[in-house]
């Protein structure tokens, strides 16, 4: 699928969000899509599901079956699990039995007569997840879909999205938490700036430029129980224009409080790795 010179905005008259959006999403490939808040990464993956049209430019060649999780799934709705599921399982000519499949590998077979204004965000980003992978879309557009999820299934998303992505689907997923990285072979785009540009592709082991590093610390002057978000300052000797775009911080903090700074920093955009 081949995105061609896309600009978009909202309005007639309203600001551009993107502009002079030229690439393409290859079949069986993994596309994270990284950005500032804000930037227009939930845009783009809207644009990119055919949920919104762009203004100027042309979208082709985009494959039939299409999966989608929004950023937040919209539970308020009157119908429980189950009849949302086998209704949209239905909608995909699929039998009722995917919804059964769906809820076991996502961990929400218990809940499946709860009705969805009922569930706990958590549970109702999985019930999202699941309406967007039962059909199993050739196009698979997931926004931000780590948020709010409960660490076994953050664990079992990457291997969930790499198993569509060798079914030769296109998996494109907004990932501000860099839940991903298991996935090393992916391809990767940055929305800033008002448009979109590819990146290379992870190293083994790097910490992206744009990353920060949360570091615990035992040692030295400071106490056990602190933690270190430790960075220094970027750019590669010659990198160009890039030198100086980014820095990496060390903050220390007590460890009670890392888990919120990490996540306040996640918010903010930023990217947070905490390393061993
Ligand atoms: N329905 C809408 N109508 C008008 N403007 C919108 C709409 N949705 C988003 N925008 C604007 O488009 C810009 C890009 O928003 P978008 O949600 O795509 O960014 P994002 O990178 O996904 O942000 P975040 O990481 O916070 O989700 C923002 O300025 C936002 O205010």
């Amino acid at each position: 699928m081949r995105l061609d010179d896309v600009g978009f905005r909202y309005h007639r008259r309203g600001p551009w969000i993107l502009r002079d959006v030229t690439l393409e999403l290859a079949p069986g490939r993994v596309v994270e899509v990284t950005g500032a808040n804000g930037a227009g990464k939930s845009t783009f993956l809207r644009l990119a599901a055919g949920l919104r049209r762009p203004r100027r430019g042309r979208v082709t060649g985009r494959p039939g079956r299409i999966g989608y999780a929004p950023e937040r799934f919209p539970a308020a709705q009157p119908f429980t699990v189950r009849a949302y599921l086998t209704h949209m399982a239905a909608l995909h000519g699929r039998r009722g039995d995917v919804v059964r499949t769906w809820s076991e590998r996502l961990g929400f077979a218990h809940l499946l007569d709860v009705r969805l204004s009922e569930l706990s965000k958590g549970s109702a980003q999985k019930v999202g997840l699941a309406q967007a992978l039962l059909h199993e879309p050739d196009l698979l557009i997931l926004d931000e879909p780590f948020a709010g999820l409960d660490a076994r299934t953050r664990d079992e998303l990457p291997a969930l999205i790499a198993e569509r992505a060798a079914e030769g689907a296109t998996v494109v997923v907004s990932d501000h938490q860099r839940v991903l990285g298991p996935i090393r072979d992916r391809d990767r785009l940055l929305v800033a700036d008002r448009t979109i540009s590819v990146l290379g592709p992870p190293e083994a082991g790097e910490v992206p430029r744009d990353c920060a590093t949360i570091r615990s610390s035992g040692a030295g002057e400071v106490p056990r129980d602190w933690a270190t978000i430790r960075s220094s300052s970027v750019g590669p000797p010659g990198a160009g224009e890039d030198r100086g775009r980014f820095a990496r911080l060390e903050v220390t903090v007590e460890v009670a409080e890392a888990k919120e700074l990490e996540e306040g920093l996640r918010a903010a955009g930023h990217r947070v790795r905490r390393l061993p």
